[in-house]
Formats: C-alpha cells, structure tokens, sequence
C-alpha cells in the first residue's frame, strides 16, 4: 500500500496475528512491539537495551528443573504447540502490496548489527559485565539438571587450518577460525572476540611451510598490513609467542557460546526460533568494551539439532500441521535432540579456554561441553533470556513462543516461563 510504513504494516499483521494466537501468547506491547533487526539497529533506545543483566528475574535460579525426565521421547503429557497455519501469517509474506517486504534491517546477514556503528550512547549499562550464575555439573543441585548425556569417550582432532580478521559493522573486530576434524567433513567455525585467545593448532609451525604461507592462512601475530613478510610481530620470538594479555584480562574466563547452525533462524528471518537473536546478542556481549575476557562463539554445523536441513524443514510442515518441535522430529523418526558437542569441547581446548563462562539455557549442553573427562570447566551459566521478554526490543510470534514453551516443557531448558510478557 503506497505510503505505509513499514511499522504500519507490521502493527497491521500483529493485529491480524493476535487473533490466531493459542492461549499462552499474548500481544506484545508496544515496547517489545519491534523485530529483531529493528531493535538491534534502528531502536533509538538501544543503549538501554543493551542490558547486559542476563539471568535477572527472568531466569530460573541455578537448581535442577522440576522436570527430571527432560528426555521427551516417552513424554506424551505436554502440551502440544499450537503451530496451525494462521491466515494472518500469510500476510507477512513479503513481496505483494498486502504483504510489506521485511524491514531493511532483515535484510543484513545473520550477524545484525548491535548498533549502527558510532552511534551508540555509552553508558554505565554498556559497560557492565553479563552476569552469570556459578554451575557445578559434577554436583546434582550445580544447576545443570540431572540427566547425563552420553559422551565420547574420547574427544575429536581438530585443527584450526585458517583465520582471518572480520571487522564488523558494528566496529568491532573478531578473528574468524576454520576447524578441520576427524570425525566429520564439515567446516565448524571459532569466531573469536578479543586478541589474547589464539589456536594452538593454527600457530604450529607446519613443515616446509614459508612465511608467506603462515601469513595467509592466518598464523601471525599482530596485525597484517600491505608489505608484511613476517608471521611474527616482533623479530627474535617464536612462532607460538603470545602477545601479553591485557591487564584483567585473565581475571575470568572468557564467554563462550556454543551456537548450531540454524539457516533459518540466521539468514532467512524466521520467526520460529530466537537462534537468529541469540547469536547477535553473544557476538554483541563479547564485543562490550567492559569484557576483557574475550569472547568466543563456537558455530557447529548441526542444522536443525543435528538433522540437517532438508528434515528440519519436514518438521516445520508437521509444526504447521499441530506437532511441536519435539513431536515432529520424533515423527520423523530422529531423537528430539541429535547433536554433540566434541567438537566444541575440543576447540576450546584448542583455543587454550579450560574455564568458561557459557551463554545458554541448555542443561544438557553444560555438561556435554565439559567433555567425558570434564577436560572444560563451565564456571557459570549466563542465560540467554529473550530480548522481547526482557522488554528490550527482540521479536514476538506465536511460532517462537511454542518453541520456547517446547523447550522449557520437554527439554528442561532453564528459562523461567512466568517471565513470558502477558
Ligand atoms: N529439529 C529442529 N531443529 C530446530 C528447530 N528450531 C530450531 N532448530 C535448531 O535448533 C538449534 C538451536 O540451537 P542452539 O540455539 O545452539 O541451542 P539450544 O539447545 O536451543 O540451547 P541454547 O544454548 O539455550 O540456545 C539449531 O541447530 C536450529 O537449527 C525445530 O523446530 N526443529
């Protein structure tokens, strides 16, 4: 329609959508009224959304769930999410004078922008630290929950065969780490926040190499600029020198989030999961200036918890046909949850990170990180609590909260669902 905005039209379909919506959904208000993009980078009120206070009042305390069986196979007694066709969905489709193409800040890849860069108020909220809550998965009441995933015994090979630095169009930097293993041929990236966390695997020195061939696959210290020939900053050291870290920086583990791929959710704006807005608000955590500890985001590629995309897909149509995302995968014959986590423990490991500080609300990943031999310690769980129930922008839609709801009845997560806005 000539002359609406874009606002307009999304006030439009909320209106039409709310109408659809199943009994725990309610309408949003108009503070947390914004998508995802458009509190990122266009809400003037970013600054205080930045609130980094992650596990306030919104989180569970660190104690086991009340649902000791989180394995949701035999589990038939939850609710079904309510995840029927709604006609007012429909006209979200973008593209038709009905139906408004997505906001413009949709249509930036996957890692949106926190901020537009230099425009963002510092603040004393800006600079304060996430806070988490200490875990002890080695104790029942540690606040990992009770169930023990089955490991490994042995964690994978990795190896970090190339690096390259990623500014970013929020202005901070991160250093992009492609992963080789043993045990799949997928490429699992490290995006690394801060310069005192290095790979051990990348920095080895390889046999024959020059050091033309170090500087490009990454291994050097320092920055890289037009005419450099040495992978060391200063001449005399070793390959594996590490630059000092930054006073404070080893005061406490670095934040680590160990995120699986999701097409969807990161690159096609799909409002049926917050994966999208978890890894925008863990890169934006880690880039505060106030953490000094660095940050880094472990990208697995596990798409659709472990069952790839064509099936994920397959799920979505059952969703839409009044499964929830634990019923569907079952339906379509895959456990609930197919992923693991070696990998991850195992870059972390690369990375020199025996303590971190992990960003989730997933029991089960707490402890399957930790590796068969606890060889990484999580100290504390920082929750990853929505942003639009926190009031602080994110985006609202029945499909999401179904899938929330699924994940805190049949999976345990630890998410308080009385902080769900009414
Ligand atoms: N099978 C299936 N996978 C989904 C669905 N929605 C999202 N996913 C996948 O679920 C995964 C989400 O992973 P994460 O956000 O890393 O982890 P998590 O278990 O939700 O735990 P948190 O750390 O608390 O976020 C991604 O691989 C998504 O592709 C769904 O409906 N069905």
């Amino acid at each position: 329609m000539p002359g609406q905005q874009p606002d307009e039209w999304q006030h439009h379909a909320e209106t039409e959508r709310t109408s659809q919506l199943p009994s725990f959904y309610s309408p949003p208000t108009d503070a947390q009224h914004t998508s995802r993009g458009d509190a990122d980078v266009s809400h003037p009120d970013f600054s205080i959304s930045s609130d980094p206070a992650l596990g306030t009042s919104a989180t569970s305390p660190p104690t086991p769930t009340p649902k000791d069986n989180r394995d949701s196979i035999n589990d038939t007694s939850v609710d079904r999410n309510d995840g029927a066709p709604s006609p007012a969905s429909s006209a979200l489709l973008p593209g038709t004078p009905l139906n408004p193409p997505p906001p413009n800040s949709l249509l930036s890849p996957a890692f949106t922008p926190p901020a537009t860069p230099g425009t963002a108020t510092p603040s004393s909220l800006l600079l304060s630290e996430p806070r988490g809550v200490p875990v002890d998965s080695s104790v029942p009441s540690g606040g990992c929950g009770s169930k023990h995933p089955r490991l490994l015994e042995q964690l994978p090979q990795v190896e970090c065969i190339v690096r390259a630095r990623i500014p970013t169009t929020t202005g901070a930097e991160m250093f992009l780490h492609l992963y080789t293993n043993n045990v799949d041929n997928k490429e699992h990236l490290a995006i690394v926040f801060g310069n005192t966390i290095r790979s051990k695997s990348l920095d080895a020195v390889r046999e024959g190499e020059t050091e033309m061939d170090r500087l490009v696959r990454g291994a050097y210290t320092g920055r890289l600029y037009p005419g450099r020939t040495t992978s060391l900053e200063n001449a005399g050291g070793s390959a594996t020198e590490r630059k000092e870290p930054e006073e404070g920086a080893q005061s406490q583990p670095p934040l680590v989030r160990i995120h699986s791929e999701c097409y969807t959710g990161e690159t096609v704006w799909s409002a049926r999961c917050d994966c999208g807005e978890q890894l925008d608000e863990a890169a934006r955590l880690m880039s505060l200036p106030s953490n000094k500890a660095g940050g880094i985001i472990i990208y697995l590629r596990q798409e659709g918890r472990g069952i790839g995309l064509g099936e994920k897909l397959k799920a979505y149509n059952l969703q839409d046909l009044g499964s929830d995302t634990v019923e569907a995968n079952l339906l379509l014959r895959h456990p609930a949850d197919a992923r693991s986590y070696g990998l991850a423990t195992a870059m972390l490991l690369d990375l020199g990170q025996k303590e971190v500080r992990l960003l989730t609300n997933n029991p089960d990943k707490i402890r399957a990180v930790e590796g068969p031999n606890r060889e990484v310690v999580v100290k504390e769980r920082v929750a990853m609590v929505p942003l639009s129930w926190k009031g602080k922008g994110g985006f609202r839609a029945p499909e999401v909260e179904g899938y929330l709801k699924t994940k805190i009845e049949k999976m345990g997560h630890l998410l308080d669902p009385g902080a769900l806005p009414r």
